[in-house]
């Protein structure tokens, strides 16, 4: 068995180095060719994540042949950043397409299954769920849910993908399992300002509650299955996110709450999702107060003004 992974970030480098530890060929592609030539003479990543040894059979690579020759290709870069390097991939017609990205694009509304399957006639699926890069490049426990509407690809996919630290359920909904990683960094913002503001536990615990309420509402509106957000890509990364500063979406939220600026070159999908979906809610009426909270604190008002306009909405049943 081969994997091909196209990005050489954080979390495509945890993936490749848990696949090869079970001694499966994995080709590990980056666009920059002087990166990945450091990458396989060091035998790891010193930019993302220095602490972790490369295993054998991980073969880091700027030939992107190599990636496309493998059995199955994950795709392991921004989300907004999708679309260009699937218009540049001549792919196999067979070659099963894995999205390892949570959001939803700017100019589209779409997420990655989606997007994908828009531009390509391959199978499509998506790995996603509560994982932060650094604990599985430790080895420590995680489990995800592949997601993937053809249940024959999918339990393969699920097969190969896990491993001695990757637990990989299957469902078959790719738009919950999409929507769920992609709306739970919206939320995870919103939680880390409020950590960031000052406003303590019990404020973070009423914006993740309500929040997976609007991810709720937005997929059900979509025609996702309830049970999928309830899962490890819902709720589960929802937890996951809006409790540690592990996470880059909540470290933005806490230097807009405490009004410090962020590093740009940071990987942040929910700021541009948060945008996107604030779009897709007012086209499709969906009452979303947090997701339009979020969009104004990324705009620049005031935090304590924007938490006083949310909490003084009309009241309503829970
Ligand atoms: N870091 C983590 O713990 C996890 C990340 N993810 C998701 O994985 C996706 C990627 O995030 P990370 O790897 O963490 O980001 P990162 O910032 O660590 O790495 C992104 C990589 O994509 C590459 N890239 C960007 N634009 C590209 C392009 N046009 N062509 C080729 N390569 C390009 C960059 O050079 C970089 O190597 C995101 O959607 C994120 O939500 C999912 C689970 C965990
Ligand atoms: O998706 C993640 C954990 O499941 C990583 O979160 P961040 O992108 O906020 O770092």
């Amino acid at each position: 068995m081969s994997v091909g992974i196209l990005g050489a970030g954080a979390f495509g480098t945890a993936l490749a180095i848990s696949i090869a530890s079970g001694r499966t060929t994995v080709q590990l592609w980056g666009r920059s060719a002087d990166d990945m030539a450091e990458q396989a003479r060091q035998r790891r990543n010193p930019r993302y994540l220095p602490d972790a040894a490369y295993p054998d059979t991980l073969h880091p690579t700027a030939d992107l042949a190599e990636a496309l020759g493998c059995e199955v290709l994950l795709l392991a870069v921004p989300m907004q950043r999708l679309r260009d390097v699937l218009r540049g991939l001549d792919l196999p017609p067979h070659l099963p397409l894995v999205a390892c990205c949570k959001g939803i694009e700017l100019a589209t509304g779409l997420g990655p299954v989606r997007l994908i399957s828009s531009l390509k006639p391959n199978p499509a699926a998506i790995l996603t769920g509560p994982s932060f890069a650094q604990d599985i490049a430790k080895g420590l426990p995680t489990a995800l849910t592949l997601a993937c509407a053809d249940p024959l690809v999918g339990t393969a996919l699920q097969h190969k993908l896990s491993t001695a630290n990757i637990r990989v359920y299957y469902i078959s909904d790719t738009l919950g399992a999409e929507l769920g990683g992609a709306l739970k960094n919206v939320m995870a913002i919103a939680c880390g300002a409020a950590i960031g503001a000052g406003l303590g536990d019990s404020a973070r615990a009423a914006l993740l509650t309500r929040g997976f309420a609007e991810m709720q509402r937005m997929a059900h509106h979509m025609g996702a299955r309830a049970e999928t957000l309830a899962g490890l890509s819902g709720l589960g990364d929802l937890a996951l996110t809006c409790t540690s500063e592990l996470s880059r979406n909540f470290r933005l939220g806490l230097t807009l709450g405490r009004g410090e600026s962020f590093d740009k070159g940071v990987t942040v999908e929910g700021a541009a999702t948060a945008r996107a979906t604030l779009d897709q809610a007012k086209t499709h009426g969906i009452d979303m107060p947090i997701t339009q909270t979020v969009v104004r604190l990324l705009d620049g008002t005031d935090l304590h003004k924007a938490m006083d306009d949310l909490l003084s909405r009309p009241l309503k049943e829970e």
